[in-house]
């Protein structure tokens, strides 16, 4: 019997901002991790990842390039491994989400790989495993399976799928000098910022209560961090609140910066007035965005 022909197929890795960004300590795991509670949200800026079928496998990379292994190749082979697959595969990333900035580029790739390589061999694995999969590559990576609104606790590994809420305008301040995120995790630690278990329990049941945060709860633990390893930072932020940002917070582990505006619309002015280097996204309010698409 002949294989069935692969498709080619296509899809959106949307970068992620975290709305809100709650940290513990790492007392009660083995992997040293701290516990999180986040809700993570997809915003619209995105790369493009594409699978096809292929006598070797090969991945490229259109966009800025960056040192070491692709983690779109540990999402192949955790796939395979799983899926028992063999027949090679050639991937494409045509990347726009800033590299190493603390929006999770990498874990999106990952997880566009995982649903393309599901749709690609007809494994039907579905969400639940492979966002399994998924927590072996990544803290972030759970999340960028079926990306759109998650509240990550655990190491970031336990993913919900939240209530979409109504969309924000998000201004991207990028900053050029990378933030490693093992570095700001350590820089927290030495600054003594860790919430206690209970802390966290309360503030996860604030988060529960809550389709669409208040302001209150938009807030990045890792902040202080992320500045103290790059006073810049704090710059960036004046520079947001200054352009009429609503809320303004660092990206995940950082550089990036982010201005949140109530009204999607009102995000151009804000870029325009933060300076030439500022990207115009939106939060993500429609699945279809991240779909498996023929290429
Ligand atoms: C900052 C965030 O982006 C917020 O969503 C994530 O917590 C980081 O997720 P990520 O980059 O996928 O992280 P991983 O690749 O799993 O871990 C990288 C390193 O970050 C630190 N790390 C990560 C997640 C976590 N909950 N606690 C940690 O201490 C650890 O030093 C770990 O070795
Ligand atoms: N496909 C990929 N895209 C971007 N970076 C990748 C990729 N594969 C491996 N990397 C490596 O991962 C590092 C972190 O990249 P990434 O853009 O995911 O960081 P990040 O946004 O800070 O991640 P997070 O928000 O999950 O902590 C890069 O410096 C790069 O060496």
């Amino acid at each position: 019997m002949t294989a069935p022909p692969r498709p080619a197929l296509t899809t959106r890795a949307p970068g992620k901002i975290n709305v809100c960004l709650f940290v513990g300590g790492t007392d009660g795991r083995d992997d040293g991790r701290h516990e999180l509670v986040s809700v993570m949200q997809a915003v619209d800026l995105c790369d493009e990842v594409t699978v096809a079928a292929a006598d070797a496998d090969r991945t490229t990379l259109d966009g800025p390039a960056f040192a070491g292994p692709n983690i779109a190749d540990a999402a192949l082979a955790a796939f395979r491994a799983r899926a028992g697959v063999t027949e090679p595969v050639r991937l494409r990333i045509a990347k726009a989400i800033p590299v190493a900035a603390g929006m999770a580029g990498g874990s999106a790739d990952a997880g566009a790989v995982l649903r393309l390589l599901d749709a690609h061999f007809a494994t039907a694995l579905g969400d639940d495993v492979l966002r399994e999969l998924a927590a072996g590559l990544g803290a972030d990576v759970p999340a960028q399976v079926r990306p759109g609104r998650v509240l990550a606790t655990g190491a970031g590994e336990r993913v919900e799928d939240r209530e979409r809420v109504p969309a924000y305008g998000v201004v991207v301040l990028p900053h050029p000098a990378p933030l490693s995120t093992p570095d700001v995790y350590r820089e927290f630690d030495r600054l003594g910022l860790a919430r206690s278990a209970a802390a966290l329990t309360a503030l996860e049941a604030q988060v529960r209560a809550a389709a669409d945060l208040p302001d209150v709860l938009v807030v990045n633990d890792l902040q202080p961090a992320a500045i103290s390893l790059c006073p810049p930072v704090a710059a960036n932020l004046d520079r947001l609140r200054a352009a009429g940002a609503d809320l303004v917070l660092v990206s995940g582990s950082g550089p990036t910066t982010l201005g949140l505006t109530r009204d999607p619309a009102a995000a151009a002015a804000v870029a325009a007035g933060a300076g030439p280097d500022a990207i115009v996204a939106a939060t993500v309010t429609d699945p279809a965005l991240a779909a498996v698409r023929p290429a």
